[in-house]
């Protein structure tokens, strides 16, 4: 594991690293580049009370086998890595010490764009696992509200920055990416997860 100072930003049940900026300047905006040029991104798409949604936000769904995953009622096929998501890939795990086998995309165009509150807790990710996220691009807001006390907490996720959610978090928090009229410019972001083969 890479020395780094890091800092939890949850008081009780459950871990949320930050280590801050992983990836200098120039490294993370070549990055962001060719993950917004060189990804298969597709807008989201969701059934909320029987009436069929389209997101403006993209994601991509990448991992070592043809991982299906299912959500809103849809299942999506994972992709072959590319060289820049092994790369990436990699390097977060260097720093978190955990293997990863596939990689959930968002594209956030700006700021009118965001993840409404949620945990991942889907019984493919396997209770208590490690998510590492990768941010590149425009600095946005990334909030946690515990379930019961309702405590919160937020941190500026910064361009070549990574966070990692892991221990009890998901089951005790919930986090969302808040919309946020001040940023005109995209973010990508990377959750690196692993699935448990269903
Ligand atoms: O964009 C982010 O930083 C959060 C993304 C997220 O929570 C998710 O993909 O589950
Ligand atoms: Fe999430």
């Amino acid at each position: 594991m890479e020395s780094k100072q890091i800092i939890n930003l949850l008081p009780y049940d459950g871990q949320v690293d930050y280590y801050g900026i992983v990836l200098d300047e120039l490294e993370a905006n070549r990055y962001f580049d060719i993950l917004l040029n060189n990804i298969d991104w597709k807008n989201d798409e969701a059934i909320i009370f029987g009436k069929h949604f389209i997101t403006k936000r993209m994601v991509a769904w990448y991992g070592d086998q043809s991982f299906d995953y299912s959500y809103s009622n849809k299942t999506r096929r994972a992709l072959p890595w590319t060289k820049e998501l092994l790369e990436l890939k990699a390097l977060t795990e260097k720093y978190t010490g955990v293997i990863y086998n596939s990689c959930l995309l968002n594209l956030y165009h700006d700021g009118d764009e965001g993840m409404g509150w949620h945990s991942d807790d889907e019984r493919a990710l396997g209770k208590d696992s490690s998510i590492a996220s990768l941010s590149f691009g425009a600095e946005r807001k990334f909030a946690l509200k515990h379930r019961v006390t309702k405590e919160a907490t937020s941190i500026m996720l910064q361009n070549g920055s990574l966070l990692e959610m892991k221990g009890t978090t998901q089951s005790h928090w919930i986090h969302s990416l808040p919309k946020s009229k001040k940023v005109k410019e995209p973010r990508v972001n990377l959750t690196f997860r692993t699935m448990i083969p269903q």
